[in-house]
């Protein structure tokens, strides 16, 4: 069987050469040729899987995104031609949330908020919006839940409209998938209009894709704030038509990123495990090896909880795995000379909040909520 993977897609050999032949290719300048011969086709977000890509080939029985977001595959084209397809629903959901959390965090120090004074949006409460909402909850913050589909199946579901959202959120954070069409697109779901209902000081966090937002009507909103000595918080992980962004919202960015809110080593490594169990599963075959076996011993291990640990004490903890300030300096520094996809493929190690053992006889349960474990 031959296998072709993403280069940057973590543990690949070790996962599946056992089962073919596994060749690297560059994701985001893969072509038809390179693909022509491939049984299994393994990609992350940057490679648009489509008749173009696959019109050399007539072998492949199995195509898999190590990501939860669908918007590079065309799924009509996989279904027509009876291609099994799978992605990795939640693989990287702990990894956003820990990036949104980092960033606000961030932003509470710089303007001197307290988040349990914030009304946070969520808009798109799926696999990251949900386990973000629940830790907001537990740091106090007011939350609004913005997704009309749930709604649609959830007749208890307590959605909030995306009009009301904008008039009243002070924090609002996308993590809806990128959609163009329809009658719950999201694209430019953030525009000239309805930037223009937010608050002026509403902070916007996009960590979901980055068609969701307008970039030139932030850009343009951005500059009009400027002249009347105005800014309005921001934190960009994503960006219109990366790996090309519109580099003078930079500036503008109080955390800018190269989308790279999921690639802890969890997030980045779950997704490729995901793919495994699916083609074990359509192989018939049971799966050999799991994440655990192959992660390293995390940096900093355990830590002792003492019961005057409180909520203000929380962010420290978390920052021992990561802050997000080191990825906006790696940003601002390389973009230029490097290169969007230099960053994200040289990302430095991560790790997630459950890599962290906790120790004490009062380890309140909301850590373990927040995603920490327990001493084993
Ligand atoms: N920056 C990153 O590294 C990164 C990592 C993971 C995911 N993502 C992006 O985040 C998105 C969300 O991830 P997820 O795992 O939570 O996906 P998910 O599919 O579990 O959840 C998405 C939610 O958005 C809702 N939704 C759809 N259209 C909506 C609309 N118009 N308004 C409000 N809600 C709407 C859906 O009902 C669903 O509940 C992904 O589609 C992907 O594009 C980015
Ligand atoms: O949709 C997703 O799951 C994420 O956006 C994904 O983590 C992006 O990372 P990439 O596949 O581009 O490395």
């Amino acid at each position: 069987m031959r296998i072709y993977a993403d280069e940057n897609m973590p543990l690949v050999q070790q996962f599946f050469s056992d089962l073919g032949q596994v060749t690297l290719f560059d994701g985001r300048n893969a072509c038809a040729q390179q693909l022509a011969d491939a049984d299994v086709l393994l990609v992350r977000s940057v490679t648009n899987v489509n008749q173009t890509l696959l019109q050399a080939n007539s072998t492949l029985s199995f195509v898999g995104t190590a990501t939860i977001g669908l918007d590079h595959i065309d799924q009509a084209y996989l279904d027509q031609r009876q291609i099994p397809f799978v992605n990795a629903p939640g693989c990287n959901a702990q990894s956003v949330v820990e990036y949104v959390l980092s960033s606000l965090w961030y932003l509470a120090q710089r303007y001197q908020w307290q988040l349990s004074a914030k009304t946070i949006a969520v808009v798109g409460v799926g696999n990251i919006g949900s386990r973000l909402a629940k830790a907001l909850t537990i740091l106090g913050a007011k939350v609004l839940l913005c997704d009309p589909i749930r709604q649609q199946h959830e007749p208890d579901f307590p959605h909030t409209d995306f009009s009301t959202v904008c008039r009243e959120a002070d924090i609002i954070s996308f993590h809806t998938p990128l959609q163009s069409e329809g009658e719950f697109a999201t694209e430019h779901l953030l525009n000239a209009q309805t930037l223009a209902q937010l608050k002026p000081d509403c902070a916007i966090i996009n960590a979901a894709r980055g068609g969701i937002i307008d970039n030139k009507a932030l850009l343009a909103e951005a500059e009009s704030l400027a002249k009347l000595g105005k800014k309005r918080p921001l934190v960009l992980d994503v960006w219109e038509h990366e790996p090309t962004i519109l580099m003078p919202l930079l500036a503008f960015a109080d955390i800018a990123t190269a989308h790279i809110a999921g690639h802890s080593i969890e997030g980045k490594a779950r997704g490729t495990e995901m793919l495994y169990q699916s083609l074990c599963q359509q192989l018939n075959i049971a799966p050999k090896y799991q994440l655990s076996q192959f992660l390293a011993t995390p940096a900093v291990e355990k830590v002792q909880i003492n019961p005057n640990f409180g909520l203000p004490d929380v962010q420290s903890l978390a920052r021992l795995l990561y802050d997000v300030a080191r990825d906006d300096a790696i940003f601002r520094y390389t973009l230029n000379n490097k290169g969007f996809d230099w960053i994200r493929k040289t990302y430095p190690a991560r790790r997630e909040f459950s890599s962290l053992q906790l120790s004490g006889t009062a380890v309140p349960n909301w850590l373990l909520q927040l995603g920490f474990s327990l001493e084993q």
